[in-house]
């Protein structure tokens, strides 16, 4: 008997591949006056669009009833004055898409040599991500480029997928052209992918998705705990993160990195907790930037919750509803973590009412 969601678990696989290989290709050759500006003036950049539309023209071939929920859209590549880019976008998904097959690649899920695509089925690609979510139903959520910052900095980014049932996260992909295979190895091979099946464990693989490995969150030595956090201060409060760490006893400075990338360093041991207050009330956390981490966490032997000890909700649509702030840690240690957190908030609220 096969495994359950063994099929979407390699197709996710083909797609988060192809999508590392097209961003890794753009940032050798990036061409940094292409970057555009969003609404929410996170830079958006041709790579962005070309993974979405890989990740989504294979999910959509594999799986075409599936509604996926997508960070980016097409409206901004439909504008007249946007051609240079609609034809970097073709090219780059085309040269994406027709490459050899790969390990357990299948030429059926419509990649492969010879299998272009058109500008329109491109856009349209793309614009299949914009299911709204909810508590009903299966669906993937994608974020083609996860720490954007990251990318244009030559730092760490993701390329996150991961298939939601009933608002349960039942299979998680992260994809990491930068990360160290191996930590204690900085300058060592870079390059890998993080797997996650819900009740199948979690698995590390090179970016070519050879020698997948099985891990769990090792325990943490006294005194070897260190805090994972964001590289931007507008995405985490990291004056908080001091104080916990200053309350937890920590002595290590905490590991900055952006993206995902921060769960698949939890998962492998390499920093014991990742914390994330919010900064601005009022932002949403988005369930592409945490569904794949959280199904790494768990199936890692750890704990994720909001600050208040719940768990996210997957369920609630394009978000994860108010914001408590994300705690992740190993079994172990999340319990010290949630108090010391919950401490930190209560020293806020009674500065704040002195
Ligand atoms: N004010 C805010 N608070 C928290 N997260 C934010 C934020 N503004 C943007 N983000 C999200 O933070 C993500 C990056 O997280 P990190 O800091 O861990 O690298 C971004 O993903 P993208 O880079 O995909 O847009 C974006 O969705
Ligand atoms: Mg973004
Ligand atoms: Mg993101
Ligand atoms: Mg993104």
């Amino acid at each position: 008997m096969s495994l359950q969601y063994a099929i979407e678990k390699q197709v996710a696989l083909a797609a988060v591949r192809r999508a590392c290989a097209l961003t890794s290709a753009v940032f050798n050759k990036l061409v940094k006056q292409e970057t555009l500006t969003k609404d929410d003036k996170s830079p958006v950049t041709v790579a962005d669009y070309s993974a979405q539309a890989v990740v989504n023209t294979i999910l959509g071939h594999a799986f075409p009833t599936d509604p996926i929920v997508g960070e980016e859209d097409a409206n901004d590549l439909r504008r007249e004055e946007a051609d240079k880019l609609r034809n970097r976008i073709v090219e780059l998904a085309n040269e994406a898409l027709t490459a050899d097959l790969g390990i357990g690649d299948i030429a059926e899920w419509g990649i492969g040599p010879g299998q272009e695509r058109t500008l329109e089925e491109l856009l349209d690609a793309i614009d299949r991500g914009n299911d709204q979510g909810g508590r009903v139903g299966r669906r993937w959520t994608l974020d083609p480029i996860d720490g954007t910052k990251g990318f244009l900095r030559g730092g760490q980014y993701a390329v996150c997928l991961a298939l939601i049932v009933d608002g349960d996260v039942k299979l998680g992909i992260i994809g990491c052209p930068n990360l160290p295979v191996k930590s204690e190895e900085p300058e060592g091979q870079k390059g890998c992918i993080f797997a996650a099946v819900k009740g199948q464990g979690v698995e590390q693989m090179t970016i070519s998705g050879a020698n997948p490995t099985p891990i769990v969150i090792p325990p943490v030595a006294p005194g070897m705990l260190n805090l994972l956090e964001s590289v931007e201060a507008a995405h985490a409060d990291l004056s908080f993160n001091g104080r916990v760490s200053e309350l937890l006893g920590i002595t290590r400075p905490p590991t900055q990195m952006d993206s995902q990338a921060k769960y698949g360093c939890l998962v492998r041991g390499d920093g014991g907790v990742y914390l994330r207050m919010p900064t601005k009330a009022g932002y949403r956390e988005k369930i592409w930037d945490h569904a794949s981490g959280s199904l790494l966490v768990q199936e890692a032997g750890g704990v994720i919750t909001n600050s208040l000890g719940q768990p996210l909700d997957f369920g609630l649509g394009r978000t994860l509803g108010a914001n408590y702030g994300i705690v992740a840690a190993g079994r172990d240690v999340h319990a010290l973590v949630l108090a010391a957190v919950q401490k930190a908030r209560a020293e806020e609220l009674e500065k704040a009412k002195a």
